[in-house]
């Protein structure tokens, strides 16, 4: 006779307790991959990054192998969502070098971090860096161009004798605008509006950006020029891509107009431009002659990334294996249609829960579907090779993890955000997959601990969601379309779904978590 065997290697004696208990099951489930999304949300926290990421030796500091002497000679610039964070710890580790500062960050954040007991993230009283906030939305207003005016002058007053910090994250392009003249700061908010409205990458958006900005693209590095200039960079673009990442201020870029145009005329908004940006595309020479006419600089600068969705992931896969799960990162660069993202999490979890070999269709199908959501096929084959060795082998519980940004395309008026609709659509995909003996649990989050413009930063969900909404009634395919799931998220179940860590001062994009319970193994 066939018995039926679970195995479970290190898994901790709850797991075994919530496998006779359905609801135990996904309550267990459910809070491994909250404390598995905590720890990746940790790994990146902006003063622990940058603590990482500086080595103090008496009058020195070594950052990615490279030796500075600091002689009373720091100087520090930043704009982003997390840079507070990191301006506090650098001024705990190297303020008594520190001359002076500009910060550029969102309003209200000192306020914020204060009301949630992060004052660890604040700068000292008596700090020398000057804190400026501004951009409401996420978008450039005066009060960010002010702050990108002192950090300007700040940078060019500097000598050969300086080191100039930079702390650059997320939120950056809309916290140190400085539209070339004559663009005015208005165009330049209307250009960035009608972009994102139009539906452009940020890599496109940030392409745009740098052509028509005197600080981004290596501006601020050539402003900067003689000093040394370092920037510690917290990524929240796919593939860290140092010159779109806040759109580049100390990467020195070639800015070809053409490739602008074309962008612009891809979204259908070149007739549109106000004369100004038709005015400085057209520009010719070099692009920083006005500035620097005499330094001969090349405006090179150290740029080093210091936290990433990767790195996240990787901490994230240390927790869960510290958890008893066998883990197993599929990319941190996850992008394009919510829809399609969520078909390829629920082929995979097909995959890893079958009984039987899965059908060469399920892997193929796979295959097609990844590169559509930015996965490579080497990724997806090495991630079903571990799917597979732990169904066919009783390899116990498996944890799967991705990142990256994908997208949803609005077709309603309701309240949620791309890691909500994400979850919600898993939890249809998982549908049949809750049978005994239980089934995988899905979470998608924020890392910003905001998901859309909603309090929350994501949701958890599994194959009985469809039920679960339907008891309660609530019709999950008018959510979808009115993409409510935040709504949706919060009148279900008291709540208990959705993903609310309040702010978590970084932002690394968006993490997923997979988690597939050990498949009973047969022994004949
Ligand atoms: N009702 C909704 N349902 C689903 N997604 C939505 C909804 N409203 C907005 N979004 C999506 O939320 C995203 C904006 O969310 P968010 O404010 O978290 O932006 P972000 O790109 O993550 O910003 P940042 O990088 O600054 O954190 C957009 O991709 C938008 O399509
Ligand atoms: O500020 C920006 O440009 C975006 O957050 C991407 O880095």
């Amino acid at each position: 006779m066939a018995h039926i065997l679970s195995v479970f290697r290190p898994q901790p004696f709850l797991a075994l307790l919530g496998r006779r208990n359905p609801t135990f099951h996904k309550m267990f489930m459910d809070s491994r991959a909250r404390e598995i999304f905590r720890a990746a949300v940790e790994a990146v926290q902006p003063d622990r990054v940058v603590r990482q990421s500086l080595e103090r030796k008496n009058d020195s500091v070594i950052i990615d192998g490279c030796t500075f002497t600091l002689r009373h000679n720091l100087h520090l610039v930043g704009f982003g969502k997390a840079v507070l964070g990191m301006a506090a710890e650098v001024e705990r580790i190297l303020g008594d070098h520190l001359i002076n500062g500009v910060i550029s960050v969102p309003h209200g954040i000192q306020q914020t971090l204060q009301q949630h007991g992060k004052s660890h993230l604040l700068l000292k009283k008596d700090s020398r860096i000057k804190v400026m906030e501004g951009a409401k939305h996420n978008l450039p207003d005066e009060d960010s161009q002010k702050a990108a005016e002192e950090i300007k002058q700040l940078t060019s007053e500097l000598s050969e004798k300086d080191l100039l910090l930079v702390l650059i994250s997320g939120g950056g392009s809309a916290l140190l605008p400085a539209p070339i003249p004559p663009i005015s700061l208005h165009e330049k908010l209307d250009v960035t509006r009608r972009f994102a409205a139009a539906g452009a990458t940020i890599q496109e958006l940030n392409k745009v950006r740098r052509a028509l900005s005197l600080l981004k693209g290596g501006g601020l590095a050539h402003h900067a020029h003689p000093a040394q200039v370092v920037s510690l960079i917290l990524s929240d673009v796919i593939g860290d891509p140092l010159d779109l990442i806040a759109s580049g201020p100390t990467v020195t870029c070639e800015v070809w107009p053409e490739e602008v145009l074309s962008i612009l005329d891809r979204y259908k908004l070149l007739n549109s431009m106000p004369a100004s940006v038709m005015k400085v595309l057209a520009r010719q020479g070099p692009r920083w002659k006005d500035i620097k006419e005499d330094s001969g600089s090349t405006g090179e600068a150290l740029n080093v990334v210091i936290g990433s969705n990767t790195i996240a992931l990787t901490c994230a896969g240390r927790r869960a294996q510290e958890l008893g799960f066998r883990s197993v990162v599929l990319s941190p660069g996850v992008c394009g249609d919510v829809r399609l993202v969520s078909r390829l999490y629920g082929l995979l979890a097909r995959f890893a829960c079958s009984r039987e070999e899965p059908s060469p269709e399920i892997a193929a199908e796979v295959l097609r579907l990844g590169p559509e959501v930015g996965v490579e096929s080497w990724d997806l084959c090495r991630t079903m090779q571990v799917l597979g060795e732990g169904r066919n082998e009783g390899w116990g519980a498996t944890c799967l993890l991705a990142g990256g940004e994908p997208t949803v395309e609005l077709t309603g008026k309701g309240r949620g955000g791309r890691n909500q609709e994400l979850a919600l659509r898993v939890g249809v995909e998982l549908r049949g997959l809750e049978l005994p003996p239980q089934g995988p649990v899905f979470l998608s989050g924020g890392t910003d601990g905001q998901d859309g413009p909603t309090e929350a930063a994501g949701a958890v969900t599994d194959g009985g969601l469809y039920d679960e909404a339907q008891a309660q009634g609530l019709d999950i395919n008018s959510v979808l379309i009115d993409n409510d799931s935040y709504t949706f998220f919060s009148r279900l179940s008291a709540a208990q779904r959705l993903l609310v860590p309040g702010l978590t001062c970084t932002n690394v994009m968006d993490v997923h978590v997979l988690l597939i319970p050990a498949i009973p193994i047969e022994i004949s």
